[in-house]
């Protein structure tokens, strides 16, 4: 599905993942973990931009448009399925089917707040599902998530997970939760200080190894891609 090899990942002039490798295959479940600031979501935004027409992508839920209503956000995601005539024309005064759709979809996510409803007044939980509508309203074979369960409660994450999993043929999550990784997804990456530091199935990363991770001690594996005190001294 996509091969990167020994890119350069970050924003401009600021590398975050140096040299960076990975292949992925359609049909993998894999769940990107990593401490904060480790580097997750700028490979997601990476993986997004190279996998644009197949993937839909569900960014965090601050990427609503608050003055907007839950059916609006949700419809955003179909955008580039029509044209700019009959995307405004249903921004205006949605159609019946476009309704119908939407409206089962945020049913099936749990959402019980009326489709007119602005989303400025919903609550974590439920903006967060605002944005994973929005994502699955794109229909695409891959679903890229930015933490998309991180603000339900563990029971509803697990229900929602489930849908993505039976809606999407690829997917692959930045995740907070390590035993949702372990024990859905098939594939883990563990990223640290923009270092890939295991990369392999769910069922053979160990406890140690990721508590190690998340105490951000780095693997000897890996420690020559660190530079040493005497090199920090050097370039001093
Ligand atoms: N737009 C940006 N421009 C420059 N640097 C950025 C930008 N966004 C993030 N970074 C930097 O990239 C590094 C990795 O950030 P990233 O958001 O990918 O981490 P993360 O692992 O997703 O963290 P978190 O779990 O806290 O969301 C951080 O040092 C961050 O400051």
């Amino acid at each position: 599905m996509l091969d990167l090899v020994k890119c350069d990942i970050g924003y401009g002039p600021r590398i975050v993942l140096e040299e960076f490798s990975l292949s992925l295959q359609a049909g993998e479940r894999i769940a990107i973990l990593g401490p904060s600031g480790s580097g997750k979501s700028t490979l997601l935004k990476h993986l997004h931009h190279a996998l644009k027409s197949t993937a839909s992508f569900c960014a965090q839920s601050e990427t609503l448009i608050d003055n907007l209503s839950v059916y609006h956000n949700v419809f955003m995601g179909a955008l580039g399925r029509h044209n700019a005539l009959y995307n405004m024309a249903n921004l205006l005064l949605p159609f019946r089917k476009e309704r119908l759709e939407i409206n089962a979809l945020c049913q099936g996510l749990e959402l019980d707040c009326p489709l007119q409803q602005q989303v400025v007044y919903l609550s974590g939980g439920q903006r967060q599902r605002v944005a994973l509508g929005r994502a699955m309203y794109q229909h695409q074979p891959t679903f890229l998530g930015d933490e998309p369960f991180s603000a339900l409660d563990p029971a509803m994450g697990q229900r929602l997970l489930k849908q993505v999993f039976d809606a999407h043929e690829s997917i692959i999550c930045v995740l907070h939760d390590p035993k949702m990784a372990v024990r859905h997804f098939d594939r883990i990456i563990l990223l640290q200080h923009g270092l890939k530091t295991f990369d392999g199935p769910a069922n053979s990363l160990d406890e140690a190894q990721l508590q190690a991770c998340y105490r951000q001690e780095i693997p000897l594996a890996n420690r020559q891609a660190q530079p040493t005190e005497a090199e920090m001294h050097c370039a001093r």
